[in-house]
């Protein structure tokens, strides 16, 4: 993969603020055109990574390219190529959707469809309301139109489902994918693992400033090689047994019941499972370097 394929590249991302390191070292290449969530727990350093991939804020160390461009240089033609839902929404209270839509339009060399916009994050109704009446998911959904309006080949969405309903949710991951189809390279941090898995093509997992893991929600954790839990309803009760060959227990347990297996079901762990998992080793091995004198 060369640099053209790469909507950011990171080399060495060092961050601190007066009293903490809260970026320590980061490696990160975004593929152009990919959806890439960014997992952690509350300080890992998700927000400043991106608040400095968006110019926002300048890194102390290393090598950081955003569509080319180091973003501690970004001008007017970068910045309107990137979109940014951030975590704490503008407030422009007195305008109505649809007129603070338009107003950002104008903003923009090539802004989509306002009434499109307003019409993808569910808004429609709400054409007309002042913002500042609106409910704490509205506001986000405004915020994501906001950030979609100048047509950016590159978003960044910080907790953009913070607050939302499942059915707002499930319409904003349609708005995503749309934006994916479209070419649109989509970077989002979020603490909601059933998002990260139905929208990201990798994931990145970051705890105390360092990246653990990137892979695909799929083989994160060595996920797929994992065991799996084959369960079953029989005449004395529940079972459940672990196995790397469930194909196999289950082509048995057919041969037993002679057909339909009450209650069967295969599971392997969730995205979820395999993130805490992380998290907690890495907490663990943290623990032992403070106890060994090397953090
Ligand atoms: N402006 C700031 N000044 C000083 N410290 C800060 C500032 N912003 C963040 N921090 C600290 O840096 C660390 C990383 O914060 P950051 O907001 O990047 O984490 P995060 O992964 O986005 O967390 P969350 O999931 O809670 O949003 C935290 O320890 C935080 O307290």
């Amino acid at each position: 993969m060369t640099d053209k394929d790469n909507a950011v590249r990171v080399r060495g991302l060092v961050k601190r603020y007066p009293d903490k390191v809260a970026v320590a070292g980061v490696d990160l290449d975004i593929h152009r055109g990919e959806v890439f969530a960014l997992l952690g727990p509350n300080g890992a350093g998700k927000t400043t990574s991106v608040e400095v991939l968006e110019g926002y804020r300048q890194a102390d160390e290393g090598e950081i390219s955003v569509l080319g461009v180091d973003p501690a240089r970004g001008d007017r033609s970068w910045r309107a190529r990137i979109g940014i839902v951030a975590q704490s929404s503008r407030d422009e209270a007195e305008l109505s959707v649809a007129e603070l839509v338009n107003h950002y339009a104008g903003y923009y060399p090539n802004p989509r469809d306002p009434d499109e916009v307003i019409a993808s994050v569910g808004l429609e109704e709400k054409r007309k309301a002042r913002t500042r009446k609106l409910s704490g998911g509205q506001r986000r959904r405004l915020d994501v139109a906001l950030g979609v309006i100048g047509n950016p080949e590159l978003l960044f969405l910080d907790e953009p489902t913070t607050g939302f309903d499942p059915e707002a949710r499930r319409q904003f991951w349609t708005l995503i994918e749309n934006l994916r189809t479209e070419g649109t390279t989509i970077v989002l941090t979020t603490h909601y693992l059933d998002e990260a898995e139905h929208l990201a093509d990798r994931v990145g997992v970051i705890a105390d400033g360092r990246m653990l893991e990137i892979a695909t929600p799929e083989t994160l954790g060595g996920r797929g090689a994992r065991t799996a839990r084959v369960s079953w309803l029989d005449a004395d009760g529940a079972h459940e047994v672990r196995t790397d060959s469930p194909t196999a227990e289950v082509a048995a347990l057919m041969a037993r019941f002679n057909g339909e297996v009450p209650e069967l079901e295969v599971r392997r762990p969730s995205l979820e499972d395999i993130y805490l998992d992380l998290i907690g080793k890495a907490n663990v091995a943290a623990a032992a370097a403070v106890e060994a004198g090397v953090a």
